[in-house]
């Protein structure tokens, strides 16, 4: 029977997980808060945003919520990341990606205080990362890394294909499999656009991830029975039904499913464990500014 990984009830036990930590913080007299910066009006930027909105107040992390307008000048974001760095009730700054084009996403990145840069994107912290001494790391490879260990996968010794190199997804989820460390010690391949023969790769691996934002490129053809598989898509794909569209994964899940031992869902899987991973750093940036001792899920 293969197993389907419930991001949705290890997202919830994360979120449970740090009510101790949340507990211990305000009895230092702290309370976590978020800002997140949207400077787009893309719909699915949007339902993120909202979505980490309604974490926090679930857990009892305050959340600010700011736009800019997508037209405004690149300076008026500057300027806002610069408040919320100065900010000292401002524990978690997150800049929601892509910015619009006129906007240099490395300069903002560049620009947030490395100690509230909960995404972990900031070059000190990517450097950190790399270098096996993380401070924050990214939301989304951390939540993949809780869900192999919910589903009993332990990468060590194992051979891990990463389809896909953004520095959002793909590096960080590379750099993390590859340390010597827990949740890591995995032999790692990472694809791409100019790979030669993925399905080589994909068939060879005894874990995949998928995160190349194209629908459905991994299928059952490419895997070899008892993979685990974990799709990090989040493609909107047009549809015919009342909200004109359908959330589809980098995975087809049917089947894939027929050869994995375990398998994430689409939605359900990798998603809501990225919004969790986030309040976990937004808690851990409380209690580092703050010298306060917590126990983290
Ligand atoms: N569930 C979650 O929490 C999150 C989901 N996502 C989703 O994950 C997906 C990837 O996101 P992100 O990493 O930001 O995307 P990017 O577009 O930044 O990167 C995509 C990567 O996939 C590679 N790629 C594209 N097409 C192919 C192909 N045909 N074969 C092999 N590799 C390919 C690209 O190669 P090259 O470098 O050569 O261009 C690139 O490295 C998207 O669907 C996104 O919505 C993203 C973040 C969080
Ligand atoms: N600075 C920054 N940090 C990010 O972490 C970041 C970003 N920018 N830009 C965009 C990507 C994408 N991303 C997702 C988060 C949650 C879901 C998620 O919760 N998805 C739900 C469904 C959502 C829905 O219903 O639309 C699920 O898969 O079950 C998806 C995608 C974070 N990203």
């Amino acid at each position: 029977m293969t197993e389907i990984i419930d991001g949705n009830e290890v997202a919830q036990e994360i979120r449970d997980g740090l009510g101790d930590a949340i507990a211990t913080l305000e009895d230092a007299g702290v309370t976590p808060a978020l800002a997140t910066v949207l400077m787009s009006d893309d719909p699915a930027s949007e339902t993120y945003v909202s979505m980490k909105q309604d974490d926090c107040e679930e857990v009892g992390i305050e959340a600010l919520d700011i736009e800019i307008s997508p037209d405004a000048d690149a300076q008026e974001l500057y300027d806002t990341i610069d408040e919320l760095n100065g900010d000292e009730a401002v524990n978690g700054v997150l800049v929601q990606m892509p910015v619009p084009d006129h906007v240099d996403d490395r300069a903002v990145l560049r620009n947030i205080d490395p100690a509230k840069d909960v995404d972990g994107f900031h070059p000190e912290n990517v450097g950190r990362l790399v270098a096996g001494n993380a401070r924050f790391k990214p939301c989304t490879p951390h939540g993949i890394q809780k869900l192999l260990d919910a589903a009993g996968v332990d990468p060590e010794g194992k051979d891990a294909v990463v389809v896909g190199r953004s520095e959002i997804v793909g590096k960080p989820m590379a750099n993390l499999l590859l340390q010597k460390d827990e949740g890591g010690n995995a032999t790692v391949t990472v694809c791409h656009s100019r790979t030669d023969d993925m399905a080589a790769k994909t068939r060879d691996a005894d874990i995949v991830i998928a995160a190349a934002g194209v629908p459905e490129l991994i299928d059952g053809e490419m895997l070899t029975e008892g993979t685990t598989v974990i799709d990090v898509g989040v493609n909107r794909v047009e549809t015919d039904t009342e909200k004109g569209y359908e959330l589809v994964g980098d995975v087809d899940f049917e089947s894939a499913k027929a050869k994995a031992s375990a398998i994430t869902p689409v939605p359900g899987g990798v998603g809501p464990m990225t919004r969790a991973m986030l309040l976990y750093n937004t808690v851990k940036a409380t209690a580092q500014q703050h010298g306060v001792d917590v126990d983290l899920p």
